[in-house]
């Protein structure tokens, strides 16, 4: 067992600082050729075979002795039963996190609108939730009853009309908290199936579990490569793949609390990234001491050192200028300023999925009940993709009501640009509206 660190220490002002930061975030490093391949024979298969892959997959990746898809389906009563199975206090925590979680979405619901020029013409757009949508909650590790509150709660504020879960039970160990969340949160329908043959069965359908509109959700690097091969077929949030955190540190917290924030995504995952950006040589020194310090009391000590080992780092910057550069260049899933004035470095970052402000702001608030939703885009990907939200559960359809008058005018502009364009049908169309005579 591997609980010691040799994390990876590096220089800005080290001439080969880019390439040796390159390699560090590479995600091929994490994702490489044989699971692309691994993924697009399970979802072939799922395609192919539907219900008796999605058994075979189980009992080969998660080791369920399961002999038909009805042991994986799981009636919405046994989500009520495991209301009933947790305690008082695991209940209303999980209710705290729900209410926060709901009240910071409903801020994100958007509502259709339109607009009437001067002739009466009618433009606008129209808001609508999707029918179906599938939420992948991760089960391999670790479980996680705050992601279906993540997953679900938006899904519910914009009106989805059914919402399908759908989460893996290594062994078959059901986690009651999960299920309790399901039950809160107002999840329809809930599969115990994982992985990327999981993501394919939401993507195509099979005779068991309904085809979605959109798969949503974190999880490892199988079910990150599923989503994007799905993408096309079925509408995706985003790559939210293995967790990361990028500290940002002014040298003045306390290097026990940056070692354990660290840990505390390291955790999830040997593939998760753990990163400090700091000013100050001797702090770094400092929580290397603290993470060599901490390390052994860790009840995931292993996961945690292979994370921090493999894609870990401590680097060292000029200034704080160059600390949120070297932020911006890393677009981290998880960005803590641990500094005395956050809001004074706020205006330079670009590319973060969720910011953690000051020194008191830990990570682990924004996962389980701070409000703000904690699937977040990773491996760079925040640099064009933001926070899961409502807006990821609503589409937009334009409205255009033209009045006669309104159709005759635009018929000109229209005209002209299709016969620009050699569309002649377009044209045509367009002007057989326009008022004889004008
Ligand atoms: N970005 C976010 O918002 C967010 C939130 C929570 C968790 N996470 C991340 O989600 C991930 C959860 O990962 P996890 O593994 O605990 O659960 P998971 O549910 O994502 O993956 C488990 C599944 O992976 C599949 N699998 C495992 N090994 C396989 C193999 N060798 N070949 C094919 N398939 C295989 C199995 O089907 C298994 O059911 C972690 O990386 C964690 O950091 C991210
Ligand atoms: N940090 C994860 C997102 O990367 C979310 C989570 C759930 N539970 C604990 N953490
Ligand atoms: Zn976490």
């Amino acid at each position: 067992m591997t609980t010691s660190t040799a994390i990876a220490r590096l220089n800005a002002a080290d001439p080969d600082f880019a390439h040796h930061l390159d390699h560090l975030l590479s995600w091929e490093s994490v994702s490489d050729d044989s699971v692309n391949q691994r993924v697009l024979d399970i979802i072939k298969a799922v395609r192919e075979r539907g219900d008796a892959a999605l058994v075979d997959f189980t009992r080969q990746f998660d080791g369920l002795d399961v002999k038909s898809m009805s042991d994986l389906i799981l009636p919405r009563e046994r989500l009520e039963l495991a209301l009933t199975r947790i305690t008082a206090p695991q209940r209303e925590a999980l209710e705290v996190a729900a209410a926060r979680v709901r009240s910071y979405h409903e801020k994100q619901k958007q509502d259709s609108w339109s607009y009437t020029e001067a002739d009466g013409t009618v433009l606008g757009q129209k808001v609508t939730p999707l029918d179906r949508a599938g939420l992948y909650v991760p089960g391999g590790k670790a479980s996680y009853p705050s992601s279906v509150l993540m997953n679900a709660i938006p899904a519910k504020v914009a009106g989805v009309t059914e919402v399908v879960m759908v989460v893996p039970t290594p062994r078959g160990e059901i986690n009651e908290l999960v299920l309790a969340a399901a039950c809160i949160a107002g999840v329809d329908r809930v599969f115990t199936i994982g992985g990327a043959q999981a993501v394919a069965a939401l993507a195509y359908g099979t005779e068991s579990v309904p085809k979605v509109d959109k798969v949503v959700g974190p999880g490892n690097i199988y079910v990150a490569t599923a989503k994007r091969h799905v993408f096309g077929q079925v509408g995706i949030d985003m790559i939210a793949g293995p967790s990361e955190i990028l500290v940002v540190c002014d040298g003045q917290t306390d290097p026990d609390w940056i070692a354990m924030d660290l840990f505390s995504q390291a955790e999830h995952d040997e593939d998760a990234q753990a990163i400090l950006v700091s000013p100050d040589a001797a702090f770094l020194d400092k929580v290397a001491a603290s993470i060599n310090k901490l390390l052994p009391t860790m009840d995931r000590a292993e996961i945690i050192a292979k994370s921090i080992n493999g894609r870990g780092a401590l680097i060292l910057v000029r200034d704080m200028e160059q600390a949120i550069e070297v932020a911006n260049r890393i677009a981290p899933e998880h960005l803590e300023l641990s500094v005395a004035d956050p809001q004074a470095w706020l205006p330079s970052i670009r590319h973060a999925g969720a910011i953690f402000m000051g020194r008191h702001t830990s990570e682990a608030l924004g996962d389980y009940c701070a409000g703000p939703n904690h699937v977040l885009p990773t491996s760079g990907t925040a640099r064009f993709s933001s926070p899961l939200g409502v807006y990821d559960f609503q589409k937009r359809s334009s409205i255009i009501f033209c009045s006669p008058q309104g159709a005759s005018e635009l018929g000109k502009t229209a005209s002209v640009l299709a016969r620009g364009e050699s569309l002649s049908a377009h044209a045509r169309s367009a002007e057989y509206r326009i008022v004889k005579g004008e």
